[in-house]
């Protein structure tokens, strides 16, 4: 079963509730959101005031995506704000036994993400311990990028080690791009400018699924 993770990143922020229904109006099963503190990644977007704010108005499954330095220090305040699944980054300063630790201690589920640049065996020995990867198909930072292809061999490889693992894929997702990831092995579409950019958001989720 695939599921799709709208970003938030790509929604227009002065319509959150507006921006919401579309996400459950499309079907789209989990949110996307994209915390970047400006550190790890060189762009600032929004943090926990945002997700509390917004977890008022929808039940859908909060997929909490950190790009900060320091995920250990700030995993706790993102639980509480509503997050349901918590995935940070391989290449932060936290270590990942001690952070998959702490989310899970936090009665939610843990997410490991790697960038373009870091091969997928540095997972292996997390992968038991994993509720979520995330592969980066372009460099964290900005919504708009172009997918690169060097997430598909990645996606295939923890496939292969772990047959019922969500595997996640998250940058330059379209109609395309999503049909080679689900054949690698995906199966949670995170999709931004594709999904709020279109006249039709369902006819653009309908399109990530085929
Ligand atoms: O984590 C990120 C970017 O760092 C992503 O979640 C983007 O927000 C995806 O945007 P599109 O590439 O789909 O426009
Ligand atoms: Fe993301």
């Amino acid at each position: 079963m695939i599921k799709i993770a709208p970003s938030l990143l790509a929604a227009d922020f002065s319509n959150l509730s507006g921006e919401l229904r579309k996400v459950s109006d499309a079907g789209a099963e989990w949110l996307h959101l994209d915390v970047m503190d400006g550190a790890f990644v060189p762009n600032i977007s929004f943090g926990v005031p945002v997700i509390s704010s917004i977890r008022k108005h929808t039940d859908l499954f909060f997929d909490v995506h950190l790009m900060i330095e320091r995920p250990l220090d700030y995993v706790e305040a993102f639980a509480n704000a509503g997050a349901d699944a918590i995935t940070f980054h391989y290449e932060s300063q936290s270590d990942p036994n001690a952070t998959i630790d702490k989310i899970h201690a936090l009665g939610k589920k843990a997410g490991i993400s790697i960038k373009p640049g870091t091969p997928a065996d540095v997972l292996f020995p997390l992968l038991p311990k994993l509720d979520l990867v995330l592969i980066m198909s372009v460099e964290p930072g900005f919504g708009g990028q172009a997918f690169l292809t060097s997430a598909l061999p990645k996606i295939k490889a923890i496939r292969e080690l772990a047959p019922n693992l969500p595997i996640s894929v998250d940058g330059g997702i379209n109609a395309r791009t999503a049909e080679l990831c689900r054949e690698a092995g995906a199966d949670v579409l995170v999709a931004g400018s594709y999904f709020f950019g279109a006249s039709d958001p369902k006819a653009a989720a309908d399109s990530l699924r085929r």
